[in-house]
């Protein structure tokens, strides 16, 4: 079995993710981590030296070569759903779970960590900021998904109970 988390950034796919791994004993994947570890070097520093062009290529053959292991749980990055070619791929999948957050537990979650998120990290007004990706990327995040799960109000352990009755 593959379990892929995708959603906006802060939405616990990594938190959520390795503690799911670990439950039912598959390998976890983070296509973030993976990045950091191929290139050496931070997520923020490659958006700096190189652009999101570029680290969106990164992302891509990060999730090409890892899409093709078994029993995996694979937090991916919450704009991996901006590509073509991603979107292509995670469509194909079968058990792609969209974990929903509002704007406003993102931003619970995110404000002290907005150092580790380069397309956050400049913006004035945070919330905004949110509110405009969220638009461009909601659709996508349904149409590739196979279920939503409303994260808002729920901790890690309440999200994880949930994608254990799914995936059954
Ligand atoms: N359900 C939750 N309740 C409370 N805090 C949470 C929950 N899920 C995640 N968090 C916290 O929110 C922060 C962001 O979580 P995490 O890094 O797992 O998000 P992510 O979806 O992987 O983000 P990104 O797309 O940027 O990688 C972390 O500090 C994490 O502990
Ligand atoms: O939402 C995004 O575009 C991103 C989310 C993070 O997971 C990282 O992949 C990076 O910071 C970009
Ligand atoms: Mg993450």
């Amino acid at each position: 079995m593959k379990i892929i988390l995708i959603g906006f950034m802060g939405v616990g796919k990594t938190s959520v993710g390795k503690q799911l791994a670990r439950k039912l004993n598959f390998n976890f994947i983070d296509t973030d981590y993976e990045i950091e570890r191929l290139t050496n070097k931070s997520i923020p520093d490659i958006f700096e030296q190189y652009g999101e062009n570029y680290f969106r290529k990164l992302e891509n053959s990060i999730l090409e070569k890892f899409v093709k292991n078994e029993d995996i749980v694979m937090a991916t990055g919450g704009g991996i759903i901006t590509t073509k070619e991603n979107y292509n791929i995670l469509k194909n999948e079968e058990k792609v779970i969209f974990l929903d957050g509002s704007v406003e537990t993102i931003i619970n979650h995110v404000q002290n960590e907005r150092n580790q998120r380069p397309l956050l990290k400049e913006s004035e007004n945070l919330s905004k900021k949110i509110e405009e990706l969220l638009s461009i990327r909601y659709e996508k995040y349904i149409e590739v998904s196979d279920i939503l799960i409303d994260i808002n109000g729920k901790n890690i352990d309440e999200v994880i109970s949930q994608i254990l009755v799914y995936i059954g």
